[in-house]
C-alpha cells in the first residue's frame, strides 16, 4: 500500500497513535508492560495517547503476566505490520530475515519503526535506512547498542556537530562479567563462563557473546554513527574471549591493567586521507582508565571527540526492563515526530571513509615468549621486533632456566607488523613458544 493512502500517513488531533509490537520475549514483555502501565504519562509526553493495537507472538495462549487483552495477541506478524493504519512498529523479535521483511513491510505501509535488532542493523542496515528514507518514516534503534545506555542518540544527534576521533566500548555484558570474574577470583575462562551461565548472564548457547559477534554488531553500528560512514559487521575485525587465560589476566594485573573485551572504532589519518578502523578483541587497559572500573555485566562507552573531549556513557547494557527503557524512549520520539508530521535524523553516510583492514590498525602489544635462558636470546628476540619496525617499550624476564619467559610491551605499531614479528619469533630456535599476544589500549 502507498503510505499516502494509508490512515497512518498523518495524525489528526483526537486520534491515538497506533503502536504494534513484534515479539513478546525478554524485551517485548517489558515494552508491553511499560506501554500499558504508563499510558497516561506517555500520552502527556507525546501530546497524544498511544494505543497498543497488536502484539505479534510465535505462540498464542502462553501465560505472559501482562495486563493486556488477549485479543491483542496474534501470530500473524506480517498481517499486523501491513494493516496500513499503524503509526509505530516496534521490532523485538530479533534475527535477520523475518525481522528485515517485517520492518520493510512496516515502512512501506506507513509506519515508523523502532528496533533493538543490532544483528540486522549491522548486517544490512543500509536496506532499512534506504527504505525509511524512501517512505519518509523514522527508523530508531537506541536499544541496539548497550541496551539502556543512551549512546545512539548522543552520536547521532548530540555529537553531530563535532568530530568523533575514537569510540572505545565495553558493549557486551556477558563477556565483561566473565572477564571481571577471572580478574577478581583468578578463575579460568571455563569456570567463569559456568558461573555466568549459572547466574543467568550467559545464555545456554553463549557463542554470540563469547566469540565477539554481539560486540562486533554493536561496533559496526557505533562506527557508522561516529564516522558518518556505512560500516557492516563484515568490516569489523572480531576476536572473542575464549583464548583469554588466567595467566593473561595475571600478566595484565602485574602491569597495572585489566583485561576487557573492547569494541574500538577509530578515525585514522592515512597517507590517502582519513579512514576508519573497527575492531573487537580482548585488550589490556590500565586500571586508571575509566573503562577499567566497569564491573560485572555493566556496559560503558568512552568517546573521544575533537571539541567535546572525553565522554563516558555507563549503565546496564542488557535485560528486559533496561532495554525496554531505550525502546520506549525511541517510541516517544517517533510518536512525537508522527504527531508533528516531521522526521528525525536518517542515516548519515556523507563521509564514506575507507574502512581499514585489521592489518592497518595501530596499537600497542603485550607479548609473552617462552625462551631458552641463554646468552644472545634477548638480542635475537629484539632483532625480530626491529626487523618489522616494531619498537619495544619495556622488556622483562620472568623465571629462569627451562621456565624462562620474556614479556615485551611495544610502542604503537601496525597489526600486520606485529603479526609478522610473531611469525618471525616462532621461527627462532631459542624461542620455545609465543604464549600470548594481547593488545594494550587506553593510554598505557
Ligand atoms: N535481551 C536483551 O537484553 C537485549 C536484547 N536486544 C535485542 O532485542 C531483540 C529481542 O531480544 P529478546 O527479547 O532478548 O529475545 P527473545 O528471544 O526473548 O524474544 C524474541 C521473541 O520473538 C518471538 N518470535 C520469534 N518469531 C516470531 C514471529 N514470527 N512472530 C512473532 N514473534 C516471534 C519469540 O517467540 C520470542 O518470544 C533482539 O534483536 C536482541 O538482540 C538488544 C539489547 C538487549
Ligand atoms: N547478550 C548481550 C545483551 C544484548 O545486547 C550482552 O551480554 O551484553
Ligand atoms: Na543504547
Amino acid at each position: 500500500m502507498n503510505p499516502s493512502s494509508s490512515d497512518a500517513t498523518s495524525w489528526t488531533p483526537g486520534r491515538p497513535l497506533r503502536v504494534a509490537l513484534l515479539g513478546c520475549g525478554v524485551v517485548g514483555t517489558e515494552v508491553a508492560r511499560l506501554l500499558t502501565r504508563d499510558a497516561d504519562e506517555l500520552a502527556q509526553r507525546v501530546g497524544a495517547p498511544m494505543e497498543l493495537v497488536g502484539i505479534a507472538v510465535r505462540r498464542l495462549g502462553r501465560d505472559r503476566d501482562l495486563d493486556v487483552p488477549d485479543e491483542l495477541f496474534t501470530t500473524d506478524a506480517a498481517g499486523l505490520v501491513s494493516r496500513g493504519d499503524i503509526d509505530v512498529v516496534i521490532e523485538v523479535i530479533g534475527g535477520i530475515d523475518l525481522a528485515r521483511d517485517l520492518i520493510l513491510s512496516a515502512l512501506e505501509h506507513g509506519a515508523s519503526v523502532v528496533t533493538a535488532n543490532k544483528a540486522l542493523l549491522a548486517e544490512d542496515g543500509a536496506t532499512l535506512f534506504e527504505a525509511a528514507h524512501k517512505a519518509e518514516r523514522d527508523l530508531y534503534f537506541e536499544a541496539a547498542v548497550a541496551g539502556a545506555i543512551p549512546i545512539v542518540r548522543p552520536l547521532r544527534e548530540s555529537l553531530a556537530g563535532d568530530r568523533v576521533q575514537r569510540v572505545l566500548g565495553i558493549v557486551n555484558g556477558t563477556t565483561n562479567f566473565i572477564l571481571d570474574a577471572m580478574t577478581t577470583t583468578g578463575q579460568g575462562f571455563s569456570e567463569a563462563l559456568d558461573e555466568a551461565q549459572r547466574l543467568g548472564y550467559a545464555e545456554a548457547d553463549p557463542t554470540a557473546d563469547i566469540e565477539g559477534f554481539d560486540a562486533a554488531s554493536k561496533a559496526a553500528i557505533l562506527a557508522g554513527l561516529a564516522f558518518h560512514t556505512r560500516v557492516t559487521i563484515g568490516d569489523v575485525h572480531r576476536e572473542g574471549i575464549t583464548d583469554v587465560s588466567a595467566a593473561d589476566v595475571r600478566s595484565a594485573d602485574e602491569m597495572g591493567c585489566v583485561v576487557k573485551l573492547l569494541a574500538i572504532c577509530e578515525r585514522r589519518e592515512t597517507p590517502d586521507g582519513p579512514a576508519v578502523s573497527a575492531r573487537v578483541h580482548p585488550a589490556m587497559i590500565p586500571r586508571s582508565h575509566p573503562l577499567a572500573s566497569v564491573r560485572g555485566a555493566y556496559n560503558a562507552v568512552f568517546v573521544e571527540s575533537e571539541a567535546a573531549g572525553e565522554l563516558m556513557f555507563y549503565g546496564p547494557g542488557a535485560g528486559g526492563a533496561p532495554t525496554a527503557s531505550a525502546v520506549l524512549g525511541d517510541v516517544v520520539s517517533v510518536a512525537r515526530n508522527r504527531r508533528s508530521d516531521v522526521f528525525g535524523p536518517g542515516e548519515s553516510t556523507h563521509a564514506q571513509l575507507e574502512v581499514l583492514d585489521m592489518g592497518r590498525a595501530r596499537t600497542r602489544y603485550h607479548v609473552s615468549i617462552d625462551v631458552d635462558d641463554r646468552a644472545g636470546v634477548l638480542a635475537s628476540v629484539a632483532g625480530a621486533f626491529a626487523e618489522y619496525d616494531v619498537s619495544i617499550k619495556t622488556v622483562r624476564q620472568e623465571g629462569s632456566g627451562s621456565d624462562a619467559q620474556l614479556v615485551i610491551v611495544t610502542h604503537e605499531a601496525e597489526d600486520a607488523a606485529l603479526s609478522a614479528t610473531v611469525a618471525s619469533l616462532r621461527g627462532l630456535d631459542m624461542v620455545r613458544d609465543v604464549t600470548s599476544v594481547m593488545r594494550v589500549e587506553g593510554g598505557f
